[in-house]
């Protein structure tokens, strides 16, 4: 998904619902701001441009109280907050005419007021939006429905199955969404950003929502709020770190494999597999983390199958079984011993590769270098060595499994 994406994320609402205090957007969970926690999860995004956040100007303090320090990882910024108005849609136009100047190709709208908004649904909005244009979260009703009426009595409803509760965020193509926006300025009753673009005529695509996705709207929904975030800072206690290390030797060829890229090189390494030292010794340092043995126990140089095999699967695998045990890669770090070739050049294209196999930003992988001084046999250029660690997240319990 390489289109350049934007986030609206609007605040500007009184948060009339949650009770007394301040404005929900900016009443702590778990010690920081709600709104903080929010943009965080946006920051922290692979794909994300720019943030823009829609506020009510008498909450100006607030909101630089909120974000002061707060920055994106893999480069995504948060840009000088917008000025909203009196309704969510006019929150939303105003955040989606202050990106007009350098316009994305895809904008999320979000509420402020929902902070547990996960890494898989931004990955699937992004990419439905991309598909269809336009995109919602969505979630099948677990209570049967009925029409309320005025006196008090219910009377039967719609079929369930033909119902969905909507979330957010909703993706669209800018264009498509700006231009719906534009056009409905006049009515302003429209609660969320797919009845905008429906009343302008656009099909409105959906994916699977996140019931974990809550927006906090009453008192009762900060005390629940405040149970999950003890809960995920239960689950992050487990942070387990463990080092991985290879070695190849030259041999025949004209390029050497580090990091997932190809170098041209006088020589190749030679190996079962592609021989690439820096994602093997990644992969141990991962396997490492869960005790889950290492890289020839799992790929087996004996076994034709791995023969001349590219290691971005054997990094992929490690992955994979870190989050089968529900754990998060957290960082990944490689050094590279050898005189030649020279990898600075190499390094941020290495970075991006592995952040790509591992699902990770940039910001979370890092890979440095140094030779040995002429010493041993990387010193006597017979070969390439790498060391590696890798940190991992992985959920609590009693007894490490
Ligand atoms: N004029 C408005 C109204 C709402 N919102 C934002 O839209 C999101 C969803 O709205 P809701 O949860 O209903 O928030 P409030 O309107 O603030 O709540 P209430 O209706 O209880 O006052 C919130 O992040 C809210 O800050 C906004 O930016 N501008
Ligand atoms: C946009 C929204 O979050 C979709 O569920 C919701 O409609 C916004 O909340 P509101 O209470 O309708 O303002």
């Amino acid at each position: 998904m390489d289109a350049t994406a934007d986030v609206v994320v609007v605040a500007a609402g009184r948060g009339t619902r949650a009770g007394e205090g301040l404005p929900k957007q900016y009443r702590p969970i778990g010690g920081r701001p709600l709104l903080r926690h929010t943009l965080e999860r946006f920051l922290g995004q692979p794909g994300i441009r720019r943030v823009v956040t829609v506020i009510d100007p008498a909450h100006a303090e607030l909101y630089a109280a909120a974000t002061q320090g707060l920055s994106g990882a893999g480069g995504a910024r948060l840009a000088a907050p917008v000025t909203g108005g009196a309704t969510r849609q006019a929150s939303v136009r105003a955040g989606l005419e202050a990106l007009a100047e350098d316009p994305p190709e895809l904008v999320l709208i979000h509420d402020a007021a929902r902070p547990f908004v996960s890494a898989r649904l931004v990955a699937d909005a992004l990419e439905t939006a991309a598909r269809h244009g336009a995109a919602v979260p969505v979630l099948r009703l677990v209570d049967t429905v009925k029409r309320w009426e005025a006196d008090g009595f219910v009377v039967s409803g719609p079929d369930r199955d033909l119902l969905r509760s909507v979330q957010t965020p909703q993706s669209f193509r800018y264009a498509l969404i700006r231009e719906a926006h534009r056009a409905l300025a006049g009515r302003d009753d429209l609660t969320d950003d797919a009845a905008v673009a429906d009343a302008a005529g656009h099909r409105v695509a959906s994916f699977t929502g996140d019931a974990a996705n809550l927006k906090l709207t009453t008192p009762e929904d900060f005390v629940g709020a405040e149970r999950v975030l003890a809960r995920e800072l239960r689950d992050l206690a487990d942070v387990r770190s463990a080092t991985g290390y290879d070695v190849h030797a030259f041999g025949e060829g004209d390029h050497v494999m580090l990091g997932g890229i190809a170098i041209p090189f006088g020589r190749g390494l030679a190996g079962h597999s592609d021989a690439d030292v820096v994602l093997h010794a990644l992969t141990d340092a991962l396997l490492g983390t869960i005790g889950a043995e290492d890289i020839g126990f799992h790929f087996p140089p004996s076994k034709p199958e791995w023969k001349g095999a590219a290691s971005d699967q054997f990094l992929r695998h490690a992955v994979d079984l870190v989050a089968a045990k529900g754990g998060r890669v957290a960082h990944l770090d490689a050094t590279i011993v050898c005189e030649e070739p020279k990898i600075g050049p190499h390094r941020q294209a290495m970075r991006e590769r592995i952040a790509g196999i591992a699902g990770l930003p940039v910001a979370r992988v890092s890979v440095k270098a140094t030779t040995s001084e002429r010493l041993g046999f990387t010193g006597r250029r017979e070969g390439i060595a790498a060391l590696a660690t890798a940190t991992v997240r992985l959920p609590f319990t009693e007894d490490g499994e």
